[in-house]
């Protein structure tokens, strides 16, 4: 196909706005393909290569503007092209607005003739573009580009700027050439988008599933080295979670940067979230993860930074480390990083993304049983209580919170489903009175552990519930001392005290309850600060807990 007849659809497409008439476009364009159907299938996304490829064309916005200004003639510079820029916002239309070489020629009267771009060769070309390296390599990269711009219509010029900085932007988004690919190869869009999943290769799916069909996109399967898109979690509560799925398998929500581990039984690759490979900027990762997998396999992990005393640093430590790809001996020893993996996408030969996530779990087990610290450590929780001990104990460690999963869940790679969940900080905060306390346990036993909350009613105060959550050592210490003043009446470890202190906590939900003389509860309360500057005559009244509750 010409890049002519590339850039006419291209047009049609954009000028497209149901999605429908897009996706109809696009199968369209698939349809007529021929040998071009794994570029075009690339080209109407903005790529040039596929999306699991380190690879780009390393083309920034400036290199860009001189090789139009070039294309454009002797009186245009670059700081010009910027300017038309600035003036019609978008690079398509400014590569437009000039007069090229391609002008000149047949292909100007859409003829084609011997100079005609086609889709291959311009493919080909940007390949070789993006392969220029060394001493120079900016200067053949705008010879190259003004090569192709010199030989492009006004259309042409626009569709070729927009692909080399990648803002392709004609509407046509994964969903939509998923679809396409279904409708114009008759494949079950199932099957196109796992092998999606699997492959993150838009053309070879397509053109697997125009070759081979259904069974060619069922056969395409993981493969150690090229890394696929990452499970994503949305926000969450604890008691949604709890509702939801009769277990939940809580993990700590560890503070760094997401990673991919690919072993081939001998050499490991990482890549980062956004596939890019990131094996050279970790190594004492690889090396770790070298010595402790017995077999082969494809493993999905949080890399954190840590302090001498393995303390945990802000992720920003993480990322430097992805950045600083040369001179990575002296950044090592700056911050050292460790992987906490949890989850294991296929092991020894065996795609595991359909297994349950406490399959994979025992599976990623089983194959760092050299190393276990590798591995984060996941518990199956049907009570808040053990979620909420889960919780402190991350927070403690300076992690970010917890995630909760469910653990009969595949993997889906790409997707911010419902079956992973974060646990988002408190939304609500209530300002509650300590009517009451209870000793703790254990190592607890000599403080205060466990605070009852009330809120103001007409004549007095009303129970809310218990908070035991978010305090430090050194906050039981404190409160413990500071109530003393205040005990009424002792009964075993329950301790009756004096309205007088105000507690700000937070809380997921408020839920009609008989536990508490309030007739609320406040579910999942989390400590957060002694509120220093409030009576409890200040405190929150009962008549806020019902609104906030949907009942005032
Ligand atoms: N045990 C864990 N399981 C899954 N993801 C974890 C875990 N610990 C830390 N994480 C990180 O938490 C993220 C989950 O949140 P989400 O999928 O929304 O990613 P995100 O958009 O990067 O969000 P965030 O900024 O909250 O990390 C993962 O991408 C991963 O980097």
């Amino acid at each position: 196909m010409e890049f002519a007849a590339f850039a006419d659809r291209a047009e049609e497409i954009e000028a497209e706005s149901a999605d429908t008439a897009i996706t109809d476009a696009v199968t369209a364009l698939f349809s007529d393909a021929g040998d071009d159907l794994a570029t075009l299938a690339r080209f109407v996304q903005g790529r040039v290569f596929p999306a699991h490829e380190s690879r780009t064309l390393d083309v920034g916005p400036r290199l860009c503007y001189e090789a139009i200004a070039r294309a454009a003639g002797r009186n245009v510079d670059a700081d010009d092209v910027e300017r038309r820029l600035a003036e019609r916002g978008e690079i398509g239309a400014v590569a437009a607005s000039y007069d090229f070489g391609g002008q000149r020629g047949l292909a100007a009267f859409g003829a084609g003739g011997d100079d005609a771009l086609t889709v291959a060769e311009l493919d080909a070309e940007l390949r070789a573009l993006a392969a220029v390296d060394g001493d120079g390599s900016q200067g053949t990269k705008v010879d190259i580009l003004f090569g192709l711009f010199n030989r492009c219509s006004p259309s042409e010029a626009a569709f070729l700027a927009r692909l080399v900085l990648s803002e392709m932007r004609i509407g046509v988004g994964e969903g939509t050439v998923r679809d396409a690919v279904a409708v114009a190869f008759d494949a079950p869009v199932e099957s196109v988008e796992r092998a999606l999943q699997v492959s993150n290769d838009y053309g070879h799916v397509a053109e697997v599933a125009r070759d081979e069909g259904e069974s060619g996109l069922e056969a395409i399967t993981l493969e150690i080295g090229r890394p696929v898109q990452a499970m994503l979690a949305q926000a969450g509560t604890v008691t949604g979670a709890l509702d939801d799925w009769e277990r939940v398998a809580v993990e700590w929500k560890y503070d760094g940067a997401r990673v991919q581990v690919h072993f081939d039984g001998e050499d490991a690759r990482l890549f980062s979230r956004n596939m890019e490979e990131v094996t050279d900027p970790l190594p004492e990762v690889v090396e770790r993860v070298e010595s402790a997998l017995s077999a082969p396999a494809i493993l999905d992990g949080e890399v954190v930074a840590v302090d001498d005393g393995g303390d945990p640093l802000p992720f920003q430590e993480v990322l430097r480390r992805f950045r600083r790809k040369h001179d990575v001996a002296a950044t090592r020893e700056d911050v050292a990083v460790r992987l906490h993996a949890f989850d294991c996408l296929h092991a020894d030969g065996e795609d595991l993304l359909n297994a349950p996530l406490s399959e994979r779990h025992d599976r990623l087990g089983s194959l760092c049983a050299a190393d276990g610290d590798l591995v984060s450590a996941v518990r199956l929780c049907d009570t808040t209580d053990e979620i909420e001990e889960i919780e402190t104990a991350a927070l403690a460690a300076g992690q970010e919170g917890i995630m909760l999963k469910d653990p009969d869940a595949a993997y889906t790679p790409g997707k911010r489903g419902k079956r992973w969940r974060k646990r988002k900080p408190d939304v609500e905060t209530l300002d509650c009175v300590v009517t009451g306390a209870a000793w703790g346990e254990g190592r607890r036993a000599n403080v205060l552990g466990t605070f009852e909350l009330a809120v103001r009613t007409d004549g007095g105060y009303a129970t809310v519930g218990n908070v035991a959550t978010g305090l430090t050592d050194e906050e039981l210490d404190d409160l413990t001392e500071r109530f003393e003043a205040h005990v009424r009446s002792e009964d075993g470890r329950e301790v009756d005290l004096d309205p007088a202190v105000v507690f700000e906590v937070g809380y997921e939900e408020i839920q009609a309850s008989q536990s508490y003389d309030s007739g609320y509860a406040l579910r999942f309360p989390r400590f957060r600060s002694v509120r220093e500057d409030k009576s409890p005559a200040d405190a929150d009244s009962l008549e806020r807990v019902e609104r906030l509750a949907g009942d005032g």
